[in-house]
C-alpha cells in the first residue's frame, strides 16, 4: 500500500540565460510593474492550499544579487536558494538532490511563468496526489498542420495539448526518472517522467500561465498582471 503524502515542495526553476529575450540580465530578474518576475512567481506558491517549501534554482553567479534584491524589495517570503545547472534537466536534478523526505509531491515550475494561478497550482498538487503525476497543458487554439520536407499535413487540434508548469509528481516516481542520463529530449519533467515508464496525467491550464520568452511577453505580463485579481 502506497504511504500517505506528507509535504509539498515547489522548485522554481531560474538557472536560465534568458538568451532569447537579449537583456543584460537573465530574464527572471526583469522587473514587472517594478518587482522582478520571480518575485511574482514565488508569490503564487505562497498561496497555495498545500503550502509548499519552496526552493528556488539560480545559476550561482546571482546568488549575492537576488539577496539584495530581496532585501531592496522587502521579500520575506521564506526560500532555500541553490545553484542552477548547465540545462533545465540539470537544475531540476540539483533541487531533486536537496530533497531527502520521502512521500512528498514536487511541483517543478519555471520561474518565468509568473502568472500560474492558484488554482492550476492546486489542481495540480491534487491530481499528481491521487496518481502520480500531473502536468499543466491547454489546449491548442489554433489549426495545427505537421510540416514535413517541402508540404504539410492537417492535424486533428482536439488531440494537441500546449504544456505549461507547473509539472507535479510523487518524489519516488521524479527522483528515479532523473537517475536517466540526460538527453536533448527532456525539454520538461514530464518527457523525463515519461521516458522513465511513468503515465503522465492532464491538468486543464490556462492561457494567461504563458512563459516569458522574448521582449514582447514583458508588456503582455505587465498588462495582465494589471488586471490580476487577488489571489
Ligand atoms: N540551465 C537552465 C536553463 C533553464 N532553466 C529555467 O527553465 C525555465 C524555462 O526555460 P527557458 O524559458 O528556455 O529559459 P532560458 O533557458 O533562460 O531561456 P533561453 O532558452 O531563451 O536561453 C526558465 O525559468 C529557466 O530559468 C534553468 O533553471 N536552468
Ligand atoms: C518546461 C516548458 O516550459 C514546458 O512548456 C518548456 O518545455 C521549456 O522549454 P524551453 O525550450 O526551455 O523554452
Amino acid at each position: 500500500m502506497s504511504q500517505p503524502i506528507s509535504k509539498a515542495y515547489a522548485v522554481i526553476v531560474a538557472g536560465g540565460s534568458g538568451t532569447r529575450m537579449q537583456s543584460a540580465l537573465p530574464k527572471q530578474f526583469i522587473p514587472l510593474h517594478g518587482r522582478p518576475i520571480m518575485m511574482y512567481t514565488i508569490e503564487a506558491f505562497v498561496a497555495s492550499g498545500y503550502s509548499p517549501e519552496i526552493i528556488l534554482v539560480l545559476h550561482a553567479d546571482y546568488h549575492g544579487l537576488w539577496t539584495e534584491l530581496c532585501n531592496v524589495h522587502n521579500f520575506a517570503v521564506k526560500h532555500t536558494l541553490i545553484a542552477g545547472g548547465e540545462t533545465r534537466f540539470h537544475s531540476v536534478k540539483n533541487a531533486i538532490d536537496q530533497i531527502t523526505d520521502k512521500n512528498v509531491l514536487i511541483a517543478v515550475h519555471d520561474a518565468v511563468r509568473p502568472l500560474v494561478s492558484k488554482t492550476a497550482i492546486d489542481k495540480a498538487y491534487l491530481c499528481a496526489e491521487t496518481y502520480g503525476t500531473a502536468v499543466v497543458a491547454v489546449k491548442s487554439r489554433d489549426s495545427v498542420r505537421h510540416a514535413s520536407g517541402t508540404t504539410s499535413a492537417s492535424i486533428d487540434r482536439e488531440s494537441i495539448y500546449l504544456v505549461q508548469t507547473p509539472q507535479t509528481f510523487k518524489s519516488d516516481l521524479l527522483r528515479a526518472a532523473y537517475t536517466q542520463p540526460y538527453n536533448t529530449r527532456f525539454t520538461d519533467d514530464a518527457s523525463v517522467v515519461e521516458c522513465s515508464g511513468a503515465e503522465i496525467k492532464l491538468v486543464a491550464g490556462s492561457y494567461t500561465n504563458f512563459k516569458i520568452t522574448f521582449p514582447e511577453d514583458i508588456t503582455i505580463a505587465e498588462a495582465l498582471i494589471n488586471k490580476k485579481p487577488p489571489a
